[in-house]
């Protein structure tokens, strides 16, 4: 009879503590890479077991530091996983690792927001897009400075099915502040439904994981943050380019507080203003006086269509920004009375995610 062939789970060796790699390394946190470092591994653990199953999965891990989150994917199972660093400190403490998981780490150090990584994992892996997603995650205890401009660089990606998502639907398992984490997964009429969430539900499924409370964290930053979960969706719910989506959804939110008309509005210049933004809402079925934050991700839709086919109508319109003429009205009247000075001339617009 054949012996049973039991498979024994990968446990990393023993090694040094968090805290004593960051004793050994001398790893002060610094604050302007947003370094807030995770020890208790129960707690990493929990982040990982969201990605779902990492048993000999791909993984890319940005801004690993010291090492928590990449000890739990290791003894996740993963079988090939990338490390993105910026800081050089981290190195050495991160090259023990690899030791101890022969043939499974690789080390970058580099800039997330540049790194190519539709370069960096094997061909084999890639799906169709319509398909289950690939067996690659993105994990990462982002640095705050940079998971929000780096989620809507991802989210483009999503849109074109470039970088990461080369490979098919690629998942994501991202910390953000907690504020915009309740942005990002925020649903129509709640206080906190914003520009971001629209761009990520439009082109993700995107799933509220837990809040890790400030004090888990060295040092403990001012606020709490939250776990989120992002699957690409088979088929993006606006399918329009994503800079036109993001132009039409930064201008409805632009006065946020308002309603939506006068957002809307703002994409036409003043000559053809009314005419078309009235034309624009009756043809996308947009009541005026909705609030942004009470427009579904179908109103946006049929708001991108028919803004969509006016731009193929009206020669320049995709590229008219009206706070580019308010910003040469406003300069020009400033230089009539000699004053030259940068400003947004006074508007009430917000110009955040
Ligand atoms: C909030 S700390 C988290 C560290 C570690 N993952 C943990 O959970 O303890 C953010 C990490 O991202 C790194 N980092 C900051 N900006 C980065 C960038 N642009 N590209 C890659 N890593 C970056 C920092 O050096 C730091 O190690």
């Amino acid at each position: 009879m054949a012996a049973s062939s039991k498979i024994v789970p990968f446990r990393l060796p023993p090694l040094p503590t968090i805290r004593e790699i960051i004793k050994l390394y001398k790893l002060r946190a610094e604050k302007q890479l947003s370094q807030n470092f995770l020890l208790d591994l129960r707690l990493t653990d929990k982040i990982v077991r969201q990605a779902g199953s990492l048993r000999d999965a791909h993984v890319c891990e940005v801004g690993p530091g010291p090492g928590g989150l990449t000890r739990s994917i290791l003894n996740a199972g993963a079988a090939d996983l990338l490390l993105v660093e910026k800081d050089n400190r981290f190195i050495p403490g991160l090259k023990l690792l690899s030791e101890a998981a022969p043939g499974k780490v690789r080390i970058v150090q580099g800039d997330i927001l540049t790194y190519r990584m539709d370069r960096a994992f094997p061909n084999v892996l890639n799906k169709e897009w319509e398909d289950d997603p690939p067996d690659l995650h993105i994990i990462g205890n982002l640095p705050f400075n940079v998971s929000t401009p780096l989620l809507v660089n991802w989210l483009e990606n999503i849109s074109n099915r470039t970088g990461p998502f080369v490979y098919g639907r690629t998942r994501l398992t991202l910390t953000f502040q907690k504020e915009v984490a309740e942005r990002l997964t925020a649903s129509t009429s709640s206080r906190q439904r914003s520009r971001l969430s629209i761009m990520a539900q439009y082109l993700c499924t995107v799933k509220s994981c837990f809040t890790i409370p400030g004090r888990a964290f060295i040092p403990k930053p001012e606020v709490d943050v939250g776990v989120v979960h992002f699957t690409p969706l088979a088929q993006p719910q606006i399918q329009q380019p994503f800079k036109l989506v993001e132009k039409v959804v930064r201008n409805v939110f632009q006065f946020r507080r308002k309603h939506c008309h006068k957002g809307i509005e703002m994409l036409f210049p003043e000559a053809q203003r009314l005419e078309l933004a009235g034309q624009m809402m009756c043809e996308a079925d947009v009541d005026p006086t909705r609030r942004p934050t009470e427009l579904k991700i179908a109103d946006f839709k049929a708001l991108a269509d028919v803004y969509s086919r006016l731009c193929s109508e009206y020669q320049n319109l995709l590229t008219y920004d009206f706070r580019e003429e308010l910003r040469l009205k406003h300069l020009h009247r400033k230089t009539r009375q000699g004053v030259v000075e940068e400003s947004n001339g006074g508007a009430e617009w917000v110009d955040e995610y």
